[in-house]
């Protein structure tokens, strides 16, 4: 027995009620918090989350509530609120937590302003409380379906790690193990803003062979950043890395790539926002991991590229343009 038996979800949107769905089919008890009432009447009767999931026919065992006072007694809850209202969200559900109650971090995000990662937010609004981040090549349809993905698990304790792979995983949801927390963010919220870059390739119609050297490229970046904050190369390299980086990049099911796909087309970034409901956090982290490369002194040519072209500093053939007359240099990391 791991001891988990009641799961806290935290966000109803597509991956917090993906991952509702996972737990739900362990056979343990789900509470799911959404912020929209209609979300959490939706699920609660007619079994689909119509706002963020549409056409996932739900277990009926999940149950839904617009209050976050009704995780109270969860004995571990995963977080899944976009990046930048984490703290917010959580600020609140502290009061209800149980003492020394871990927290799965799954979402994928830099705070804006303070440059922190979410492990570090999560240590200010739960003092305390063991972390651990989800993270890996995942599209919420594909999980809530059943459809067969595996992720990283990062945490430090491994004990824990084992106990929460224990709980979470299963045939077709299979984490692997990983102590390296903050490699496992930095993968997740540094492919995000790469997606869009892969995106832009693909809507200016610039060719696989752009596509295959800027995830390569890409690659490199997120690595030094992640070395640079003190990450092992080696987690970058995994599910949370590299295998979320070629998911993201090569698939339109993304709001990242797809974002960029408009973009290289030519439409305007606050129209693109303007007509989804969904979350696209690589627009929101671009600035952040810009800001934390300079920091840290690390060279992202590509994230800069594209954090100029959301902030509206340049436009696409402006940005390209400029990546493409960067001097000559060495491959290595
Ligand atoms: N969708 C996926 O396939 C997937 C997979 C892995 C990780 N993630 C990550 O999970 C996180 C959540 O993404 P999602 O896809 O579930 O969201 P979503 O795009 O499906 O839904 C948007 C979410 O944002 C919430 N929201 C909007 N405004 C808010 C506010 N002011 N305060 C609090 N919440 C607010 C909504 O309630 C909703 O839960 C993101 O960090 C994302 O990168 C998503
Ligand atoms: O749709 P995206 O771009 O937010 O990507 C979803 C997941 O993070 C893919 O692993």
């Amino acid at each position: 027995m791991n001891g988990f038996h009641h799961i806290a979800v935290i966000g109803g949107g597509a991956w917090g009620t993906a991952l509702a769905q996972v737990v739900a089919k362990s056979g343990l008890q789900v509470t799911l918090w959404a912020r929209e009432r209609e979300v959490c009447e939706d699920i609660n009767t007619i079994r689909e989350n119509r706002t963020y999931l549409p056409g996932v026919a739900l277990n009926g065992a999940i149950h839904a509530t617009n209050d976050l006072g009704e995780l109270a007694g969860a004995d571990m809850a995963l977080v899944v609120t976009p990046a930048q209202h984490t703290r917010a969200t959580m600020e609140v559900f502290a009061r209800h937590q149980r003492d020394g109650a871990p927290l799965v971090l799954c979402s994928k995000g830099i705070e804006q302003g303070s440059l922190k990662l979410m492990s570090e937010v999560l240590a200010e609004t739960s003092p305390g409380s063991p972390i651990a981040v989800l993270s890996g090549p995942s599209f919420a349809a594909d999980v809530a379906r059943g459809l067969p993905t595996a992720v990283t698990l990062a945490c430090e304790d491994p004990d824990l790690g084992e106990k929460l792979m224990a709980a979470l995983g299963s045939a077709s949801f299979r984490p692997y193990y990983a102590p390296d927390v903050v490699g496992a963010e930095i993968g997740g919220s540094v492919k995000n803003v790469l997606a869009i870059a892969a995106g832009i390739v693909e809507g200016k119609g610039l060719g696989k062979s752009a596509h295959a050297a800027l995830i390569a490229r890409g690659f490199a970046e997120m690595t030094r950043l992640a070395v640079a904050l003190g990450a092992k190369a080696e987690t970058l390299s995994g599910l949370c890395g590299l295998g979320d980086l070629v998911l993201t990049c090569s698939s339109p099911q993304s709001r990242n790539m797809s974002c960029g796909l408009a973009l290289g087309r030519g439409e305007r970034l606050q129209d693109i926002l303007g007509a989804r409901n969904s979350v696209t956090e690589g627009v929101a982290s671009a600035p952040a991991v810009v800001a934390l490369a300079r920091r840290h002194g690390v060279e992202m040519p590509i994230c800069e590229a594209v954090n100029r072209v959301v902030s509206g500093k340049s436009g696409v053939d402006e940005a390209i343009k400029d990546l493409l007359s960067r001097p000559f240099t060495s491959e290595a990391v």
